[in-house]
């Protein structure tokens, strides 16, 4: 029996700064994504974690993603630094032949600190033994565990499951239907995106959402890894949550989605 994360859920999983807070310690979060193919995703990542609340973010990028990065967003820090969480992989792919790309992913290969994998990051999953969490979509799941598109679409519950099982990781498989698998067999599923969220770059907001959650909740991480798969079933809840106010019933962009996070996490709050 599936269950759904409902927004009442979600709510649990939101890390409001107390009067002791610093940047520091509410997370940091290290971001190595976007390429000079896709760039855009490196932009859009960092937005959706911004506006979904971290204490800073550390962008580590190829020259002209950090440059958009930057024109976007100048609060992003692109020297690097400790960080609390990883999020990795978001507009990256096998094209990426960047040879600066090893030295970035370096220190979060070596650390300990709970990693998000997106894109181009799958590949990274056997040489990390942080918690992690997978962010495929149906395509990317096949190609991950060798099976086809059409087959993890006929049971993507079961897909992601075995996928969890099978890469020792939080499996955020996403679709209309978003599952959240762990490895020991839980699942949670979210719905609240609307069907206008079918749209370029929508996959890199909900990487950011994930990774900002991730980073803000490390300690507890730490003390349960299980946590994990709650934190992805909310980002895919707040990302469906902020589509939804970003539609109005039609057509949204990735920006205006992410535009409405702190509107929807604020109304969240305020149902605690
Ligand atoms: N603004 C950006 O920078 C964006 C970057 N993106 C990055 O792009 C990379 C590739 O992501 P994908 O999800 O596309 O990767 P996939 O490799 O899963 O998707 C490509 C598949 O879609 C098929 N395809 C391409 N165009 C098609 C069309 N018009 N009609 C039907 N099928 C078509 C291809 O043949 C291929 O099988 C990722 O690293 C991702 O993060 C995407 O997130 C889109 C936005
Ligand atoms: N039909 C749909 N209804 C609701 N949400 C959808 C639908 N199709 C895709 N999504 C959501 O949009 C996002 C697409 O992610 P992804 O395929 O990685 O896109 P991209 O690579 O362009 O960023 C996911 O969060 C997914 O759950």
């Amino acid at each position: 029996m599936d269950v759904l994360h409902q927004p009442a859920d979600a709510a649990r999983w939101i890390a409001v700064p107390g009067a002791a807070d610093d940047k520091y310690s509410r997370g940091v979060l290290g971001i190595v994504t976007g390429s000079t193919r896709y760039p855009g995703a490196a932009v859009l990542g960092v937005e959706a974690a911004m506006r979904t609340g971290v204490g800073m973010i550390r962008y580590l990028g190829p020259g002209r993603a950090t440059r958009l990065v930057l024109q976007r967003r100048p609060e992003a820090v692109t020297a690097p630094g400790r960080v609390q969480a990883w999020l990795i992989g978001s507009g990256q792919d096998a094209s990426d032949v960047d040879p600066q790309r090893e030295d970035r992913i370096a220190p979060a290969l070596a650390s300990p600190v709970p990693t998000v994998l997106d894109g181009g990051g799958f590949e990274l999953r056997s040489r990390i033994s942080a918690p992690a969490v997978l962010t495929p979509h149906a395509g990317e799941l096949a190609r991950l565990v060798g099976s086809t598109r059409a087959e993890v679409e006929a049971d993507p519950r079961e897909a992601a499951v075995a996928a969890a099982r099978g890469l020792n990781a939080v499996v955020l498989l996403k679709g209309h239907s978003t599952y959240a698998a762990d490895p020991h067999g839980r699942v949670l599923v979210a719905r609240s995106a609307p069907t206008w969220t079918a749209t370029a770059g929508a996959g890199d907001a909900l990487a950011g959402i994930l990774g900002a959650l991730v980073a803000t909740h490390a300690d507890e991480i730490a003390a349960d890894p299980g946590v994990l798969v709650d934190l992805a079933a909310t980002a895919a809840v707040l990302h469906g949550l902020a589509a939804a106010r970003a539609s109005h019933g039609g057509p949204l962009t990735i920006l205006d989605l992410a535009a409405e996070l702190p509107g929807a996490i604020a109304a969240l709050v305020a149902t605690r």
